[in-house]
């Protein structure tokens, strides 16, 4: 299947699944996700409010006007776990819901960090064993793109829920990794 709009036509498909048409284009909202991952383990943070209350995710939210994509991942991480670290750009998603702006999401990756990890108002950092993820407590489609960032890849993917009460329904998926694959250099934010 050829890379979903949105998504660059130089990357290539690696998992895609679900059924009907891509949702239309809405405006566009930035976002941050940062993961840490260390020997075996990656940090993740329980969300004790807002989107995505009582799921594991990374450390991020919304990019602020004025501040860089970096700065604001790095901010993220520090307000929401108490840590700064070198972090990596490995990929790009789009959340789409129908109604809503699409939520266009990059993605982190750090391998050491400074600091306490430290418990914020919004987030309960725990680690896993990356053999261990707990995905039935992470949103429905990080089954299909985390073992990406794992693996070093590069990757873009894009994932169309609908709104079914206060949950999202996953109606369709798209993953993909670039083709320099292996993630390279780390832009330093400490
Ligand atoms: N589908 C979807 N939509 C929006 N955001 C996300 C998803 N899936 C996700 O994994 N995420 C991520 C992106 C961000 O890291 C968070 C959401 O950020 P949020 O908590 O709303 O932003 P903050 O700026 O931290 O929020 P407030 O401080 O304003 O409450 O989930």
């Amino acid at each position: 299947m050829v890379p979903p709009p949105g998504i660059p036509d130089a990357v290539a498909e690696v998992n895609t699944g679900g059924s009907g048409e891509w949702f239309p284009a809405e405006q566009i909202r930035y976002y941050t996700n940062v993961f840490l991952v260390q020997d075996d383990k990656i940090l993740l943070g329980y969300k004790k409010r807002g989107l995505g209350i009582h799921k594991y995710n990374g450390f991020g939210g919304k990019v602020e006007p004025n501040e860089s994509t970096l700065d604001a991942a790095a901010r993220e991480l520090q307000e929401e776990a108490g840590i700064t670290a070198p972090l990596e750009h490995v990929g790009v998603l789009l959340f789409v819901v129908p109604g809503d702006k699409w939520a266009h999401i990059d993605i982190f990756r750090a391998m050491e960090y400074s600091g306490t990890i430290t418990e914020s108002d919004e987030m309960r950092p725990e680690w896993f064993k990356t053999t261990n993820i707990p995905f039935d407590d992470m949103w429905d489609a990080d089954r299909y793109w985390l073992p990406l960032l794992l693996s070093e890849r590069h990757f873009s993917g894009r994932v169309d829920f609908e709104k079914q009460g206060d949950s999202f329904v996953l109606k369709k998926w798209w993953f993909g990794i670039h083709s320099s694959s292996k993630s390279q250099g780390a832009s330093k934010s400490t």
